[in-house]
């Protein structure tokens, strides 16, 4: 059993990386940790960097996850390699470029670039946005699957993840407390689906949703309150196409023993039960 503690960062590809520091900074509010020429960490909590944009294939996208003992990267790699997935060691320079000690790199059997990272950096001090977007963290990824199914077995049975609900044949996945880390949309294609920071109130909620609006940022779904979480949420487009997420009031879920997952509808009402339509083609 492989065992996630954290989902830690995630990197995107861009061809445009003044258009992507314009928005991580201006629109989402997030804070530049390092510009290089063909890089940008980005900073929304208390870790060195939680996004990362490297000028390329916006293709060329990873999911980062902690775990705890470097001991478990080379139990992972042989379970891994045993399921028949390559996988790979980073190199020193790579693991600079994440601020970790240690990782592997490996696909999940949709194709999405998954990374196991050892001791990822915090700080340094608090994390200062560019904007008061009321961000305090980055929390959850939504990956494409192009089979729902054997990817929840995947990440259940292979890694340590638990079901938290399913809206259609689609698992919010949570590998701690908060409702869920992964969340897997159907698709023909892998491919990160959207990605979430948590926010402080639903004041900032609706406050980005007037500030999106007037800038012409194309809102995709929202405002709304997802009946699986019950977080309030907004989401919006970002560069390449990017889909990212605002929400507040994510269920935590403290009893593992109580707890018992909950279907809901693929439909428009198992996605939001204020009735907003997803203009999201996995929601749809
Ligand atoms: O509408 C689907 C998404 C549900 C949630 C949630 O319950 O919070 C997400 O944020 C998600 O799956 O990403
Ligand atoms: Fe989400």
């Amino acid at each position: 059993m492989i065992a996630l503690y954290d989902v830690c960062y995630v990197r995107l590809g861009t061809r445009d990386l003044d258009t992507a520091a314009r928005f991580a900074t201006e629109v989402l509010g997030l804070e530049v940790a390092e510009r290089g020429r063909q890089s940008l960490h980005l900073r929304s909590d208390a870790r060195a960097h939680t996004l990362f944009y490297g000028e390329g294939d916006p293709a060329a996208q990873a999911v980062g996850f902690e775990v705890r003992r470097q001991e478990e990267l080379d139990a992972a790699g042989t379970v891994l390699e045993a399921l028949g997935h390559a996988v790979r060691r980073g190199t020193g320079a790579e693991c600079a470029e994440r601020r970790v000690r240690d990782f592997l790199a490996f696909r999940d059997p949709s194709g999405n670039a998954i990374e196991l990272a050892w001791r990822p950096e915090q700080g340094p001090g608090h994390y200062r946005g560019s904007r008061d977007a009321g961000i305090t963290a980055f929390s959850h990824v939504g990956l494409c699957s192009t089979d729902p199914a054997r990817d929840e077995h995947f990440w259940t049975e292979v890694c340590n993840a638990r079901v938290s609900d399913r809206i259609g044949n689609a698992p919010l996945l949570r590998i701690g407390q908060v409702h869920h880390a992964i969340a897997l949309f159907p698709s023909p294609r892998p491919g990160i689906q959207h990605v979430n920071h948590q926010v402080e109130s639903g004041d900032d909620v609706m406050r980005s949703f007037y500030l999106l609006r007037e800038r012409g940022i194309p809102v995709v779904f929202g405002p709304g309150r997802h009946p699986s979480s019950s977080a309030r949420f907004l989401y919006f487009e970002g560069p390449d196409g990017m889909v990212f997420e605002y929400s507040c009031g994510v269920r935590l879920i403290a009893d593992e023993l109580l707890y018992r997952e909950r279907q809901f509808p693929f439909a428009n009402s198992g996605f939001c039960q204020w009735g907003a339509a997803p203009r999201i083609r996995e929601f749809q």
